[in-house]
């Protein structure tokens, strides 16, 4: 094989990931040369509209996609949970990068705590799945709708009125930029996206060769963790624009997953969870509590 070439989005957190794939490549395989090919995604071009309202699926990831079709790119990276849970035909993840930490962190501009937020603070987030979490803990906050990189995030937020942002801690950690969280939000307050905080590596199917090459790169303990949760996922019908968290974790041999799925107001947050050892069942059978419960009414009020 010449030259590698890796399809990546060109925002600071998507090269970031990109490059680190690159970087365990040339490791793996110092006689191989590895290329990457920044692009940008529809998701990177439409930056005025929240993304449940531009509500299609894999916008950030179908520029990629149709250059591992067209065989212009022999991998695309991604953060996993920007991949839909269905796949386009002919396209398969060979490898679930190690995850990085899954749950999301509070940024304030003043370094308070979510909890001790003044009433009605503000609060910059377009995540249907972080603000109706939020406004289930705290019915009084306001909210902004905040899309763009992390960058553009994090100056909006010095710059606007807001008293705080929600974001992924994996992304916040990558741009190196730990000191500025204010506090890790803990799993029962706050569930994280269907696979957040993994690096997905996508190929198109019949590229057995490069399918070899990432099989090092797979982590089998995250593909269990992030296949439980996309299995509920796939089982709810839900794209990455509607508010269901969830959260595997890998446990004396078990996979235990969380879940929750949550109306807009807030008013109403179901809750389940479940453990077993094939992650796929584990899934759909957390989907199922989830049903049972109603979330089939409170997803259909939402589409
Ligand atoms: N929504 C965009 C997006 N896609 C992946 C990450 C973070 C990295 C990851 O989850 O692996 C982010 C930023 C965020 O939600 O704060």
């Amino acid at each position: 094989m010449k030259n590698i070439r890796i399809g990546t989005r060109d925002s600071q957190l998507a090269m970031w990931q990109a490059e680190w794939v690159k970087h365990q490549l040339e490791l793996l395989y110092p006689h191989l040369s590895f290329e990457l090919v920044p692009m940008k995604t529809k998701g990177d071009k439409i930056l005025d509209v929240p993304l449940a309202k531009i509500g299609d699926k894999g916008l950030f990831t179908k520029e990629l996609e149709h250059g591992l079709l067209s065989n212009q790119l022999d991998m695309a990276i991604h953060s996993l949970k920007d991949l839909p849970t269905i796949l386009p035909q002919g396209l398969d993840i060979c490898a679930f990068c190690e995850r990085e930490e899954p749950r999301d962190v509070f940024l304030s501009k003043s370094g308070t705590l979510l909890e001790e937020l003044p009433e009605g603070a503000l609060v910059g987030t377009s995540s249907l799945r972080r603000k109706s979490q939020l406004k289930h803990y705290r019915p009084d906050l306001r909210f902004t709708d905040l899309r763009g990189n992390l960058q553009t995030r994090w100056r909006k937020l010095q710059e606007s009125e807001m008293d705080g942002i929600v974001l992924a801690a994996a992304g916040v950690k990558r741009l190196g930029w730990e000191e500025r969280i204010t506090q890790i939000l803990a799993e029962d307050i706050m569930l994280s996206a269907v696979g957040q905080g993994s690096i997905a590596v996508e190929i198109a199917e019949d590229r057995n060769d490069i399918r070899d090459l990432l099989a090092h790169l797979n982590h089998p303990e995250t593909e269990k963790a992030v296949c439980a949760e996309r299995a509920l996922m796939r089982r709810l019908e839900g794209g990455c624009q509607v508010p269901i968290g969830a959260l595997g974790q890998n446990k004396s041999g078990e996979i235990h997953l969380k879940a929750m799925v949550a109306s807009l107001d807030g008013n109403r947050l179901l809750k389940a969870q479940g453990k077993g050892t094939d992650p796929e069942k584990v899934g759909v059978e957390v989907a199922g509590q989830l049903l049972s419960l109603g979330a089939a009414e409170i997803l259909a009020e939402i589409r």
